[in-house]
């Protein structure tokens, strides 16, 4: 199907047609297309998550690739890079292409496997990472996330495995020691007065150190997932100001929530790593206004009731993401941003760190009519149970927010139209 959009605002505001034929932007209507009115609305490069969990395979109840798929794509997104810590993990070219066929059965959004860097993400092997990259797949981002990689000389072997392709390691920045298995709430009055396990920020800043260091003595690229403290963002722009080839992202949730959202013990804000003080989301904010911090990662952390349904100590870490991220982001940094800004950190900067090339373009001609149309001015209360996701662990469920995505389309098809 060809498309004409009308009327639409691009980042920097101009207004403008865009048409659609064979699913690349071209210079002039096609014969026969449909016309997507698109007064009022604001046109952005479809969006690009560098970190989703999907559940497939092993966890179908919780997610699959085309409940995420789609889930991915009523929030904008037309690209995810799916996390490895399925069920079996993502540690082979094998299981890297069941997950991408997966994607490509979907048909809703480009899915990006992940690779793991250790086996099993035990934390003691490199899976093979270079056939990962060779395969059908073409892994070029790796991670244990859901588990930090502690050794330090396995980190250097993977930063300098990959860096021949110029692939990139993620790291789940948690010094174990400093924050280990049962650590589930800030560090902080609130986490005393709970009786929660404490996570103090110096957990992660004290691997982002490190692994900083090691991406400088390989000259390799390594990625901050879900960067979440002051102090760590700190160590992020020391980093950059040396040369060092580091990315960071930031979750929706840790741009939002605040460490108070615990207090009554919901597992729903059960996350990791934990919500935080003011202080930390001050600080996550200037960053990526700045660009210390690159991106927006939502980790979309699908979980069954079951996983959840616990004492706040045993339930699972996770929340959802795709679906509210942009309009979170819209709420609390769009005036600084800008739609350019908010294209960049949503869209470029994560296309680019995952070297997926049909992602994150301009809207210009040529170039895959991969988009998002924006209402700038809707806003509607968060449900739950309006969701694409197989899972119901929304921390946005009862806030209003705005409410933007009117239509997701992929390479020329539309994969989600409001109403
Ligand atoms: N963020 C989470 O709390 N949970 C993630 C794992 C992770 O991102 O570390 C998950 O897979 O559920
Ligand atoms: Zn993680
Ligand atoms: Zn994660």
């Amino acid at each position: 199907m060809n498309h004409v959009i009308s009327g639409a605002a691009l980042p920097d505001g101009t207004r403008t047609d865009l048409f659609v034929r064979d699913g690349v932007l071209v210079d002039e209507a096609p014969a026969g297309a449909e016309r997507i009115d698109a007064e009022g609305l604001v046109v952005l490069p479809g969006l690009v998550d560098p970190h989703t969990h999907l559940r497939e395979p092993g966890r179908e109840d919780a997610e699959t690739v085309a409940s995420g798929s789609a889930a991915a794509a009523r929030g904008g997104y037309t690209a995810v890079c799916a996390m490895a810590n399925t069920r079996p993990v993502t540690d082979t070219a094998e299981k890297a292409e069941h997950v991408f066929d997966l994607g490509v059965s979907a048909g809703l959004v480009e899915v990006a496997p992940i690779g793991a860097i250790t086996k099993g993400l035990a934390g003691a092997e490199l899976a093979e990472l270079a056939l990962m990259h060779r395969s059908r797949a073409k892994v070029n981002m790796f991670s244990d996330d859901g588990a930090c990689l502690m050794d330090a000389q396995l980190m250097r072997r993977a930063l300098e495995w990959v860096k021949p392709f110029g692939g990139v390691i993620a790291q789940h920045s948690q010094d174990t020691n400093l924050a280990g298995a049962s650590a589930c709430c800030h560090e902080s009055e609130i986490s005393g007065r709970l009786g929660l396990d404490p996570w103090p920020p110096v957990a992660e800043a004290a691997i982002i150190a490190r692994d900083v260091m090691l991406a400088e003595a390989t000259g390799s690229r390594l990625h901050v997932c879900h960067i979440s403290t002051a102090e760590g963002v700190e160590v992020v722009r020391w980093a950059k100001s040396r040369g060092i080839r580091v990315t960071a992202e930031v979750t929706p949730h840790h741009l939002l929530l605040g460490t108070e959202r615990v207090e009554g013990y919901d597992t729903t804000f059960k996350v990791n790593p934990p919500l935080r003080t003011s202080e930390h989301i001050t600080a996550v904010r200037e960053a990526l206004a700045d660009g210390t911090i690159d991106m927006v990662g939502t980790d979309h952390a699908p979980h069954a009731p079951q996983d959840k349904d616990h004492a706040f100590v045993d339930a699972r870490p996770g929340m959802l993401g795709l679906e509210q991220a942009l309009a979170v982001v819209m709420e609390v940094l769009l005036d600084e941003l800008g739609w350019e800004g908010v294209a960049d950190r949503m869209s470029h900067a994560p296309a680019k760190l995952a070297g997926l090339v049909a992602q994150g373009r301009p809207l210009s001609v040529g170039e895959p009519a991969s988009l998002v149309l924006v209402d700038p001015a809707s806003r509607a209360v968060v449900d739950r149970a309006a969701s694409s996701s197989l899972s119901r662990n929304n921390p946005y469920h009862g806030l209003e927010l705005p409410d933007p995505v009117q239509l997701t389309m992929w390479r020329g098809k539309v994969t989600y139209q409001r109403g």
